[in-house]
């Protein structure tokens, strides 16, 4: 694994959550023509919020680059119809900045839409336009459908490495 120091859990409950604070602040910019998800991360996020701004057209950016948490290239494996367009009145979704390059290359696609994410690391974040929630560069962000509980020693034995 990456030189992450820490994880940060996120159950499907606190994503729903976090996927609807991302719809208000998307409201207040008016209407959508569509949702653009980056795959595949950005679907559940894109899903929540086009159910809950009644969006029913979406489209999707299919960009990849890590292989567990390591960074690799940025593949475009394809791209959203909505780029024939430059994307203005769409609102592209994805799950997380960390260094900006998926958010960089989706700009790069479709320059006037919106970019929204969960969760932005400090890197990426000038790549974004709305987020809900800033994690620290060194912070690994465990999404619900790459985990599985399971039993872990206390921080204390650990000695402070990502456990
Ligand atoms: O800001 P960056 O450093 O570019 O990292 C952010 C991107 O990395 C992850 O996607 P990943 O490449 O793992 O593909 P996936 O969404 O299919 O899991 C995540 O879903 C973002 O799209
Ligand atoms: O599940 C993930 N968590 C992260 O923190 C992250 N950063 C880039 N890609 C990521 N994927
Ligand atoms: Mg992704």
């Amino acid at each position: 694994m990456g030189d992450h120091r820490k994880n940060f859990p996120v159950s499907w409950e606190e994503l729903h959550r976090d996927g609807k604070a991302l719809a208000w602040r998307l409201l207040e910019h008016g209407r959508w023509d569509g949702v653009v998800a980056i795959t595949r991360g950005g679907m559940v996020p894109a899903a929540v919020v086009a159910r809950e701004l009644e969006i029913r057209v979406i489209d999707t950016l299919c960009l990849a680059s890590y292989v567990d948490d390591r960074q690799g290239e940025l593949e475009v494996l394809k791209t959203a119809s909505a780029a024939s367009t430059d994307g203005s009145g769409w609102v592209i979704v994805d799950d997380l900045v960390d260094t900006g390059a998926t958010a960089d290359k989706a700009r790069e696609l479709l320059p006037k839409a919106h970019l929204a994410t969960i969760f932005a690391k400090p890197l990426g974040r000038p790549t974004v336009d709305t987020f809900i929630t800033e994690v620290s560069q060194d912070t690994w962000i465990l999404f619900p459908w790459d985990t599985e509980p399971q039993a872990v020693a206390p921080i204390a034995r650990t000695g402070g490495r990502p456990r």
